[in-house]
């Protein structure tokens, strides 16, 4: 089991939601937490908050756009320049917006695949860092449809996709990091109250009849796949009927059809 005290983490899309979550459950096991966010007002908000109950110096935010190249690497600089290393990165920001489907693909595809590669130069042996474990937020909407959300389900989709990829590519090439992906069912979030999408009637209706996870429980999740190092390329599925790995055909189910 990985050990936290000391190791320190990056999260973001931290200021609030499941990212405020997985940041305190990483502080109340002993990490430092880099919290990362557009939304600076709550972020500080929060790095106050922390800075209360686990000390002052164990949490920073830094405004952080995850769509944006330079942002991102910039914020991570100032990550490595306060605390000096990193060991656990979570990539949780994320949208749904329909409507803009491309901002959704650079926040919740490109924004992951920009933070996992920040991350994964800086931890591989390769280069001479020290290992670490990245966790990307993905959603059940990443192994099957979401109606209403066909972009959504696209961008979660291709995070699980990517996360297993990178996962087995690591291993090959012994990196010595760990890629793990995460697929929560319903949360009651802030998200919940801000998509955007022309069929919203639908994810309506699907929601009404949905029962909802709790931020805990799903952080409770997040720790496991950060922490067991026999993960690699693992997709935890966090739903109100349980939590429980995924497992994956290695020969791919198929239908013939006679032409
Ligand atoms: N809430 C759910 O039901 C649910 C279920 C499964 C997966 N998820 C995923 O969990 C993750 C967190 O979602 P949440 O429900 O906590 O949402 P949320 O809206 O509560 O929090 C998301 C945070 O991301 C930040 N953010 C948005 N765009 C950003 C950007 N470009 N750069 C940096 N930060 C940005 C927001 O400011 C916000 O603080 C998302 O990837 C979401 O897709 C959510
Ligand atoms: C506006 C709603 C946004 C929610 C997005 C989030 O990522 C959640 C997705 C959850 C499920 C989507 C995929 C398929 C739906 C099928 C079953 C849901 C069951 C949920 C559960 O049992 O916890």
């Amino acid at each position: 089991m990985m050990i936290l005290n000391d190791k320190v983490a990056v999260v973001t899309g931290a200021s609030q939601g499941l990212g405020r979550g997985f940041a305190e459950i990483l502080l109340e096991n002993g990490a430092k937490v880099a919290l990362l966010d557009l939304n600076e007002t709550l972020g500080r908000e929060v790095q106050a908050h922390f800075n209360e109950i686990y000390g002052s110096d164990r949490t920073q935010f830094y405004p952080c756009d995850v769509a944006s190249d330079e942002l991102f690497k910039d914020a991570f600089q100032k990550v490595l320049h306060k605390f000096g290393r990193v060991d656990v990165f979570c990539n949780n920001a994320g949208i749904l917006n329909e409507k803009d489907w491309e901002k959704t693909v650079s926040i919740n595809l490109s924004g992951v695949v920009r933070g996992t590669y920040l991350a994964m130069d800086h931890m591989k042996k390769q280069n001479g860092g020290q290992g670490g474990v990245i966790i990307n937020v993905a959603s059940m909407a990443g192994l099957g449809p979401l109606p209403g959300a066909p972009i959504y389900t696209a961008t979660k989709h291709g995070v699980v996709g990517f996360s297993r990829a990178l996962a087995e590519t690591s291993n090959i090439a012994d990196y010595g990091v760990r890629i793990n992906a995460l697929c929560p069912g319903f949360v009651r979030t802030a998200l919940l109250n801000s998509f955007q999408t022309d069929e919203k009637a639908m994810l309506e209706s699907i929601m009404e009849k949905a029962k909802f996870l709790e931020v805990e429980d799903v952080a409770k999740a997040f720790l496991l796949l950060v922490k067991d190092e026999s993960l690699n390329g693992a997709v935890l599925v966090v739903a109100s009927a349980g939590t429980a790995f995924m497992s994956f055909p290695t020969e791919l189910p198929r239908t013939p059809v006679t032409l």
